[in-house]
């Protein structure tokens, strides 16, 4: 199924606008995992067999894998992912950025090797270095346009001819490039005011929101902000404050508790 359709139906199936972040710290592992040849494995899908019924993505982020060598346990997450939740679509968080001919390789690595439905991408090389994942229409293309940390605003808020940056980012996107309606753009929640811009300037494109929890970002300034006028359009994503949320035996469980939490706020918000 299409990333995009599998997007909206896990936000309605699951009635959630929540992304679980898989960011894997073996220093933060529960004791009993600590030193386990396949803990990375094991953490993740624990997590996820507890969250699966409550989010609308899971998004591992790459480097947390490769930084242990442990590619091989985010192609089985992933494969997991797919055979036990197929309803719940994954992101890549990779923010690829290329030429031309070795973005055909990374578009290989995200929805080949590992059978990702999305992956992120630094749009800053241009049209042609996104040209080989928006070919792929049934994968989503999630592009940077104003991202959650603080120097965002060095490059992003850039004026440029009136604009700042990242608005024309948002434009040409949505305008230009999403000609098989498959882009989504990364906009951070620790920087409301901008993703209220961006959202008046994308339409419906769907908006992956990291910078809640650990980053400090307002949940409901995130969703008075970005949500589309059927109060959904947005991934609202979180990876420590529900992966470690415990640190005990019940670490899963906990991280659903988190999760749960985390989902009817934002539920509070989304029509009123
Ligand atoms: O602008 C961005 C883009 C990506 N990220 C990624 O999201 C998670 C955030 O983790 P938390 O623990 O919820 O803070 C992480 O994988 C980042 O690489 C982002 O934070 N901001």
């Amino acid at each position: 199924m299409h990333f995009m359709q599998s997007l909206q139906q896990a936000w309605t199936g699951n009635n959630s606008l929540v992304c679980v972040g898989l960011d894997p710290e073996p220093a933060k592992f529960p004791a009993h995992l600590k030193g386990r040849a396949d803990a990375v494995f094991e953490f993740c899908s624990a997590i996820v067999d507890a969250t699966a019924d409550l989010v609308c993505t899971y998004k591992p982020q790459i480097a947390h894998f490769a930084a242990l060598r442990a590619e091989d346990a985010l192609e089985r997450l992933i494969a997991h992912i797919h055979a036990k939740h197929p309803g719940v679509p994954v992101i890549l968080d990779a923010k690829r950025g290329d030429i031309g001919s070795t973005a055909q390789h990374y578009v290989t690595e995200a929805f080949d090797r590992y059978g990702a439905d999305a992956v992120t991408l630094n749009p800053y090389l241009g049209r042609d270095s996104v040209q080989p994942f928006l070919d792929r229409a049934d994968k989503g293309v999630i592009l940077l346009c104003h991202t959650s940390n603080p120097g965002a605003a060095d490059l992003q808020d850039l004026d440029i001819g009136g604009k700042p940056l990242y608005q024309h980012v948002a434009q040409m996107i949505a305008r230009d490039w999403n000609t098989h309606g498959n882009c989504a753009l990364v906009t951070g929640a620790t920087w409301p005011e901008q993703l209220a811009q961006v959202r008046s300037l994308v339409g419906d494109v769907p908006l992956l929101v990291p910078g809640i929890g650990a980053q400090g970002g307002d949940v409901e300034a995130v969703v008075r902000n970005g949500r589309t006028s059927a109060g959904a359009g947005l991934m609202i994503s979180s990876s420590r404050a529900i992966l470690y949320a415990g640190s005990g035996a019940d670490f899963a469980q906990a991280a659903r508790t988190a999760t749960i939490a985390l989902r009817d706020t934002i539920n509070r918000y989304r029509q009123h």
